[in-house]
C-alpha cells in the first residue's frame, strides 16, 4: 500500500477558487485587494518565491505592489520602504522577504511592521495575538498545513502530532496553532536536544519534519498509516531535498510531496492573509 498523497499545488487551487469571489465582492465596492512584497539583494531562491507571489496575486485578482532593494542598502531606508507600506491604502497586506542580509536588524525590522498589514502573521504583534488566541494573520506555513490536513479529512482533534524543528516560521508557531481547542491535537516539539527522535516520531500520528535536515526521517521510525508531511528545504547537488527519506510513502497512510505539498499552501494562505485584511480593512 502506498501513502495518500496530500496534493499541495490542487489544494491552493481550491482555496483560490474560494478566494476569487471573496476578491470580486471587495472589488464591487472598490475595494482592490493589495500585497506588498519588499525584497532585498538578488538571492535567486528569494526571487523566485517573490515573483511567484506576485503571480498568484494576480490570479485571484489582487494587486501587487513590489519593492525591491539592493543587497548593501541601508536600515534607515528598508525602514523608510516599511512605512511607507504602512502608509500606503492600496497596500493591505505586506512581506518582508526573509532572510535579510546580515547587516541589516531582521528584528526592528518586523518590529515596524504596522501588526494590521502583517501578511506573514510572523511579526511579534502577531505572534503575541496568536499565543493569547485573539484574531489576527497566522503564520502561513504553519495555517497551510492544518488546511492542508483539514481538506485531506487526516483526524487532528486528539491526534498525537510529532514536530520536528524550533524554528518561528514552522516548529514553533505549529504548536500553538495544533493545540488550540478548534484543533485539539497533542503536539511534542523535538529539535536537536531530543533524546530519541526515533521514539518521538514512532508513536506519531502525524509527523511534520522542519528541521532542514535532508532524509532526517527514515521508514523505519514512521508508525504505519501515520501522515507524514515533508517541510524541509535543502539543496542538494541543485535540487530540492526534504526532510523526509525515499521509502516513508510505503508506511505512511498519508505523504505530502516535496516540491508540490507544503510550499504551495504557504503561499496560498499568504494571500488568504491579505483577503481577509482587505475584508477587515472594508
Ligand atoms: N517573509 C518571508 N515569508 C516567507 O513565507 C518566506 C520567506 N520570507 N523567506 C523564504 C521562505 C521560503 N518560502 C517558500 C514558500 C513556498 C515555496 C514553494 O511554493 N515551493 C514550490 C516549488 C519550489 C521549487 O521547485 O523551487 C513547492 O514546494 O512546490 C517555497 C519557499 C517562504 N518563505
Amino acid at each position: 500500500m502506498t501513502a495518500t498523497v496530500l496534493d499541495g499545488k490542487a489544494t491552493k487551487n481550491a482555496i483560490f477558487d474560494e478566494l476569487t469571489p471573496r476578491v470580486a465582492a471587495l472589488a464591487a465596492r472598490g475595494i482592490v485587494p493589495g500585497l506588498g512584497t519588499v525584497l532585498v539583494g538578488d538571492d535567486p531562491g528569494s526571487h523566485w518565491y517573490v515573483k511567484a507571489k506576485h503571480s498568484d496575486s494576480a490570479k485571484v485578482g489582487i494587486n501587487s505592489i513590489r519593492r525591491d532593494l539592493p543587497a548593501d542598502v541601508s536600515q534607515e531606508k528598508l525602514e523608510a520602504v516599511v512605512e511607507e507600506l504602512n502608509a500606503d491604502p492600496a497596500c493591505h497586506g505586506y512581506i518582508v522577504q526573509l532572510p535579510l542580509p546580515g547587516h541589516l536588524n531582521t528584528g526592528r525590522i518586523l518590529d515596524r511592521i504596522d501588526p494590521d498589514k502583517d501578511a506573514d502573521g510572523l511579526a511579534p504583534v502577531s505572534l503575541g495575538r496568536l499565543v493569547l488566541g485573539e484574531t489576527g494573520p497566522l503564520p502561513c506555513t504553519p495555517w497551510g498545513i492544518v488546511e492542508l490536513l483539514r481538506r485531506h479529512e487526516v483526524p487532528i482533534a486528539g491526534a498525537r502530532v510529532t514536530v520536528v524543528g524550533r524554528g518561528v516560521t514552522v516548529g514553533r508557531t505549529l504548536g500553538l496553532l495544533l493545540t488550540r481547542r478548534s484543533e485539539n491535537a497533542t503536539v511534542t516539539l523535538c529539535h536537536t536536544g531530543t533524546r530519541d527522535l526515533a521514539a518521538e516520531v514512532a508513536r506519531a500520528d502525524i509527523v511534520i519534519a522542519a528541521a532542514g535536515v535532508p532524509g532526517l526521517i527514515t521508514p523505519e521510525m514512521v508508525r504505519p498509516g501515520a501522515a507524514v508531511l515533508d517541510v524541509g528545504v535543502s539543496r542538494v547537488d541543485g535540487a530540492i531535498a526534504g526532510d523526509v527519506a525515499p521509502g516513508v510513502e510505503e508506511v505512511a497512510g498519508f505523504v505530502s510531496p516535496n516540491p508540490g505539498g507544503v510550499g504551495p499552501m504557504t503561499r496560498a494562505m499568504l494571500v488568504s492573509n491579505v483577503v481577509q485584511a482587505a475584508e477587515r480593512a472594508s
